[in-house]
């Protein structure tokens, strides 16, 4: 079973006006309210693929019921930590360009953190758990590594989706998969990065720190896949940008959910590429059958 660990997740709110005016009164073009967070996103595209999930974290209050009642709409299972604060509201503004204003995140008491690691406690050996996103600041920066601790008592695989020191502390305990995208690549060494190679050097020293496949996105300029032995290129396809949130949750997704599937790395790496870009060209997340006409798009090819 592969189970989705969203610690805070989200209502993704998106708003669409023609010419965003600081300052002033502007009149919404559309809106859309999506359940959101990382870990959720990576649970639906699962569902999309076939691949069966869990998705846990903590939902609360209002918002909380409206993600968890959407997923159980999708026949997506949840066994979420229900908290006493509420889950918070994303604000996604298109403007002709993108702005993200994400909330911070509600409190999470003690008991309430608690309940969450039990719920691990109980994985099996091959299970595959995927701990997405940022913590809220009442957990403390490290709660993933107290999660990583259950996963490896139990032993689970884990891949993790976070950025900074969370996921730096991570790479020794030999996740799975890391996805970061070249401009989280270059924030995570501190560096500006100017070319391929320099993003191989980089990609190459997580492998180093202990991941097991390194994944590095570039929007619309595809994808790097790093192995021990390898590295493969992957284009991506043609089409129409229309909202990229949740794109790189797609992607891991695609290849995690393969992965699990049919157990060929590659072949997993090029349906991450069509789950990413098949999100990008739709408002909500990808459907399947837009992954399933994207994939044969892909090519791969060895560096
Ligand atoms: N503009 C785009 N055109 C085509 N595909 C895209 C675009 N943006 C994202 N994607 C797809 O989604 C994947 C992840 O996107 P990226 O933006 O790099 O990740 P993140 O959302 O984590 O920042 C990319 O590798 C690509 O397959
Ligand atoms: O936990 P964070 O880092 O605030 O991110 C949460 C946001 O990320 C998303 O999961 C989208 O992530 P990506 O665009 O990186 O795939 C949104 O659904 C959500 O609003």
């Amino acid at each position: 079973m592969i189970y989705t660990v969203t610690l805070n997740p989200s209502i993704d709110y998106i708003v669409e006006v023609d010419d965003l005016k600081l300052g002033d009164l502007n009149r919404m073009k559309r809106d859309l309210k999506l359940p959101g967070g990382k870990g959720i996103n990576v649970s639906r595209i699962l569902n999309q693929l076939g691949a069966d999930s869990t998705a846990i974290g903590f939902l609360g209050g209002f918002t909380g019921r409206f993600i968890d009642d959407t997923l159980r709409e999708e026949s997506i299972k949840t066994d979420f930590v229900m908290i006493e604060d509420d889950t918070r509201i994303n604000i996604k503004l298109k403007h002709g360009d993108e702005t993200e204003i994400n909330g911070l995140g509600p409190a999470i008491r003690e008991q309430e953190a608690d309940a969450l690691v039990h719920k691990l406690a109980s994985l099996q050996k091959n299970d595959i758990v995927v701990l997405s996103g940022s913590i809220p600041p009442s957990l403390g920066g490290d709660f993933y590594e107290r999660l990583i601790r259950v996963c490896q008592d139990t032993g689970a695989e884990f891949v993790i989706d976070t950025t900074g020191e969370a996921l730096m502390k991570a790479l020794v305990h030999k996740p799975l998969l890391i996805k970061p995208n070249h401009h989280e690549l270059a924030e995570l060494f501190g560096v500006t990065i100017h070319s391929e190679e320099e993003i191989v050097t980089y990609g190459r020293k997580l492998l180093e720190a202990g991941a097991k496949n390194v994944l590095i996105s570039m929007a619309g300029e595809g994808a790097l896949f790093i192995t021990a032995d390898e590295v493969y290129h992957a284009n991506v396809p043609a089409g129409t940008v229309k909202n990229s949130v949740g794109a790189g949750d797609s992607m891991i997704a695609g290849f995690v959910g393969t992965l699990a599937l049919h157990g060929d790395p590659i072949e997993a790496f090029r349906a991450g590429v069509a789950s990413g870009s098949a999100t990008a060209f739709s408002d909500d997340l990808a459907t399947r059958e837009k992954i399933e006409q994207l994939r044969p798009q892909v090519t791969i090819s060895k560096r």
